[in-house]
């Protein structure tokens, strides 16, 4: 990260976004799993925000085949999106906890406030690209890319005003392996960069990485968020998760990741998403992304 050293950590208990119920106990599971010790160990001051800060979103009912559960998913999102902006102002490090990815329309829009020109790195199996149009299951958590770069339902995309939130080069995609062809076709017309396993496989993560890095720290950017999504890590380190797909990042491929993002000193704010504990015993998943929050934070070997 930059040289801010406050780390407010946003926790966001919420799965209404995919396509079963579990996420939402993420950020208790890595908090369970040792965040705080973490962090404390690592010298950083912190805030753990309680998530009182979203409404009742549970009785909003609103849905439609196209986007399932979209009104309790824009109740989330308007929350979020305040909570991030209001952390970003105060001059802290969002550290941001889901929770499914659809989290990431609230995040995006609520960081996009101060940050017109705001850069993401995605880091996922998959792109979130879909839009109501291409969406092959309706899951909102699937669509939450496509909403920061202006494409899906306008209340999502006009979330708090300006749209877009992102530009397509500012955006730079890593580890994607199961991309849906709408989403395909998006990469190819907005020409968003994208590091798939077969990049990562050929060159190797350090690689891949610096040019990633390179790319967002020339596109003057005006702040650098990471979202990474915890079903990139190969399903065998990190099987707590709703879509999982073969074929993903290694245990140390993905700390390769963190470090040399810690390394290039650009982050401005990060999330973790996609844990669900519900789908594991062992607790792994959640102890991973604690280990990977450490490696972002500076840890070293
Ligand atoms: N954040 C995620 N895990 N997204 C999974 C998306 C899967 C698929 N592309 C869909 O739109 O439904
Ligand atoms: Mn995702
Ligand atoms: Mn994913």
């Amino acid at each position: 990260m930059q040289q801010r050293a406050n780390i407010s950590v946003l926790p966001v208990p919420f799965d209404y976004g995919a396509g079963r119920g579990g996420a939402a106990h993420g950020p208790a599971a890595i908090v369970e799993a040792g965040l705080p010790q973490k962090l404390q160990s690592l010298g950083f001051p912190y805030v753990l925000h309680s998530s009182g800060y979203m409404p009742d979103i549970q009785f909003d009912l609103r849905t439609s085949a196209q986007m399932k559960n979209w009104g309790r998913v824009l109740k989330m999102s308007e929350a979020v999106a305040a909570a991030t902006a209001a952390i970003d102002a105060a001059g802290d490090f969002p550290l941001i906890l889901g929770g499914d990815h659809s989290i990431a329309i609230g995040t995006v829009a609520g960081l996009a406030e101060r940050r017109q020109r705001l850069g993401v790195l995605w880091i996922d199996a998959h792109s979130d690209l879909n839009t109501p149009q291409t969406t092959p299951s309706g899951n909102l958590h699937g669509m939450s890319l496509a909403a920061g770069l202006g494409r899906g339902d306008p209340r999502f995309v006009s979330l708090r005003g300006a749209a877009p939130k992102l530009q397509p080069e500012r955006t730079v995609l890593i580890g994607a392996r199961q991309l849906d062809a709408g989403e395909r076709q998006t990469i190819a017309s907005l020409g968003i960069r994208c590091f798939t396993m077969h990049d990562i496989d050929r060159r190797g993560m350090s690689e891949v990485m610096e040019e990633a890095l390179a790319i967002l720290s020339g596109a003057g950017c005006d702040g650098v968020h990471l979202s990474f999504d915890i079903d990139s890590v190969d399903p065998g380190e990190a099987p707590g998760t709703d879509t999982p797909v073969r074929g993903g990042l290694t245990y140390r491929e993905a700390h390769l990741a963190m470090e040399l993002i810690h390394d290039a000193s650009i982050l401005t704010s990060a999330e973790l998403v996609e844990v669900n504990p519900y789908l594991e015993r062992s607790g792994r998943t959640a102890q991973l992304a604690v280990e990977l929050i450490g490696s972002m934070l500076g840890e070293k070997i």
